[in-house]
């Protein structure tokens, strides 16, 4: 086993995320069992109680790539020196809200993070913003990093991805490692735009092997682009151990890289691409190689297509605007 453990920080620890979260990347989900793993916990004062009993629990798991753990809610304490801040906390939507309703109760949590993140994490720090809204959460973390290269800022569109592949799965009877390049692009929001016209099923284009217009447009879209308010629905609070799963699958593969034959949706800071203003923190099929995403060219995109992207980057834009409105970036 290498000797130098990985410092991950978590936010929001405490939350129903952290308690599926913790214990994967404690066990070596992340990097592998040669790994060793230093966890920094970030949580608000009132649940550091429960977050020390979460702790006693990681204890009693003896997990051999578990190298340390560390808890407080103090950010410039807790990012000391991070390699990975994984950014959870956040108030979570409940039913009858969009993520959009929490622009201003939780962009407050994200510009002193990303100063803290900004003065004292590691030099090679990479960001994962699951708490929602997730993709401006992160444009308002790495407007308050100036000096942290801000190709190190993502957030999660890997939940939707994941949904976008097992729905497909589903409706093909394809298993779920027969399908690649999925892509979600723009926001993790109900304007989101899960793409058929670039994924493969067993090396055929989905939308062919489909072949069903109306299913894509009033079934498989909505679908996954509602699937958070589903659950929300079915279990009176949103989504846990999927979210969880989803980070580690994004961090794991920022980490070790994507397959050849493959990629993943990853959110990340736009240079243009396709059409989406350069800045915003937007979902693309990318791939990773020693650790730097880059993402897909070349796609031919159509009109279809050119119309739901450009609504959600719409909507992208407006955070964003909103945000600037409130001060916060
Ligand atoms: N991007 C995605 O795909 C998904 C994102 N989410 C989002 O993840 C976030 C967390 O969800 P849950 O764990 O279910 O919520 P939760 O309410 O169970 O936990 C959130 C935790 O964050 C803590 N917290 C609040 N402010 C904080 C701060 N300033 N610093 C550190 N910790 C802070 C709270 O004390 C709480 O323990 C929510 O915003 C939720 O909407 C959830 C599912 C999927
Ligand atoms: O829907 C929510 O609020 C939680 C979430 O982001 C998801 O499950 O995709």
């Amino acid at each position: 086993m290498s000797t130098t453990p990985v410092k991950v920080a978590v936010t929001g620890a405490a939350g129903q995320i952290g308690y599926s979260l913790l214990f994967r990347i404690a066990s070596g989900a992340l990097f592998g069992a040669d790994t060793p793993v230093e966890l920094r916990l970030l949580e608000i004062t009132p649940a550091l109680k429960a977050l020390e009993g979460v702790v006693m629990e990681l204890d009693d798991c003896a997990f051999p790539t578990l190298a340390g753990v560390q808890i407080g809610d103090d950010p410039n304490t807790i990012f000391d020196g991070v390699n990975h801040a994984l950014l959870v906390g956040a108030r979570p939507r409940g039913p009858g809200m969009e993520r959009g309703d929490l622009l201003e109760a939780n962009g407050g949590i994200f510009a002193p993070q990303g100063k803290a993140l900004n003065s004292v994490a590691a030099d090679d720090i990479r960001v994962t913003v699951t708490g929602n809204p997730a993709n401006t959460n992160a444009l308002i973390a790495m407007s308050n990093a100036p000096d942290i290269p801000k190709e190190r800022f993502s957030a999660l569109t890997r939940l939707d991805h994941n949904r976008a592949i097992s729905q497909l799965a589903a409706k093909t009877g394809a298993s779920v490692t027969d399908i690649k390049k999925m892509t979600i692009w723009g926001n993790h929001s109900a304007t989101q735009y899960p793409d058929l016209f670039h994924t493969l099923v067993g090396g055929r284009v989905a939308a062919e092997v489909v072949n069903d217009q109306q299913w894509l447009e009033s079934t498989y879209i909505p679908t996954v682009a509602k699937r958070g308010a589903a659950i929300i629905d079915a279990r009176g609070s949103s989504s846990a151990a999927s979210a969880a799963s989803a980070t580690i699958d994004h961090v794991h593969d920022w980490a070790a890289g994507t397959p050849a034959d493959d990629w993943v949706s990853m959110s990340v800071c736009s240079d243009g691409s396709y059409g989406v203003p350069e800045g915003l923190i937007s979902s693309f099929p990318v791939t990773v190689a020693n650790g730097t995403w880059s993402i897909v060219q070349g796609l031919e995109i159509d009109d279809f297509s050119r119309g739901r992207i450009d609504a959600t980057v719409k909507e992208l834009g407006e955070e964003r605007d909103a945000v600037k409105g409130l001060g916060l970036i």
